[in-house]
């Protein structure tokens, strides 16, 4: 489920969705700038539910999906993101979205879709536009080990089930 644009309240003082006519177009923005590292915001008010193209994988099980139920479901793909969902502690009140980098006032909120999900439930041509782009978007388990390495944060059930796949284990820098 997504907040739509009609009678629209951010649900974060900081983000706000920029809506654009067409399916998928949208996307979330930041008000503020960000160093890497911070913390941009803890999940809340978050469900459980079936895998879906606004779900976030939160461990290796098929029944491990979360609906964000926030304007959080707006941050799109990139091949190079500037944020992390990191969903990796066994704690639930733990979860929350990461800066990978720096971040200006006014960018648009990425992040890798395969760092979390390993099947997606629908597939995209990526419009990133990064150098890194690597094309079509279905998740971790279309992707090599090499690709995987390459990105800055990769959830610890996507390592495992490369690691099974691939009978090696990802070193991460
Ligand atoms: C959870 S939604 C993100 C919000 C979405 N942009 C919207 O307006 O509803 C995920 C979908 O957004 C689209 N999307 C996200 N990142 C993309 C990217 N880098 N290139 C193309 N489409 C993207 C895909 O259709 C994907 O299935």
């Amino acid at each position: 489920m997504k907040p739509s644009q009609k009678s629209y309240v951010p649900t974060h003082r900081d983000f706000v969705v920029e809506f654009v006519p067409g399916d998928y177009m949208s996307s979330l923005k930041t008000k503020r700038g960000f160093q890497g590292g911070d913390l941009l915001a803890r999940l809340e008010g978050f469900t459980k539910g079936p895998k879906a193209y606004t779900s976030v994988q939160c461990g290796r099980g098929a029944n491990d999906h979360i609906e964000l139920n926030t304007d959080l479901v707006y941050v799109n793909h990139s091949c190079e993101p500037n944020v992390a969902f990191d969903l990796s502690s066994p704690d639930t009140s733990n979860w929350h979205l990461r800066a990978l980098r720096r971040i200006e006032p006014g960018e648009t909120l990425t992040f890798f879709y395969p760092s979390t999900e390993w099947e997606m439930d629908q597939p995209f041509d990526c419009q990133c536009g990064t150098p890194s782009c690597l094309g079509t978007i279905q998740g971790a388990k279309f992707l090599t080990t090499n690709e995987l390495a390459a990105r800055q944060w990769v959830s610890p059930w996507i390592l495992e089930l490369v690691a099974e796949r691939d009978g090696c284990v990802i070193e991460k820098a």
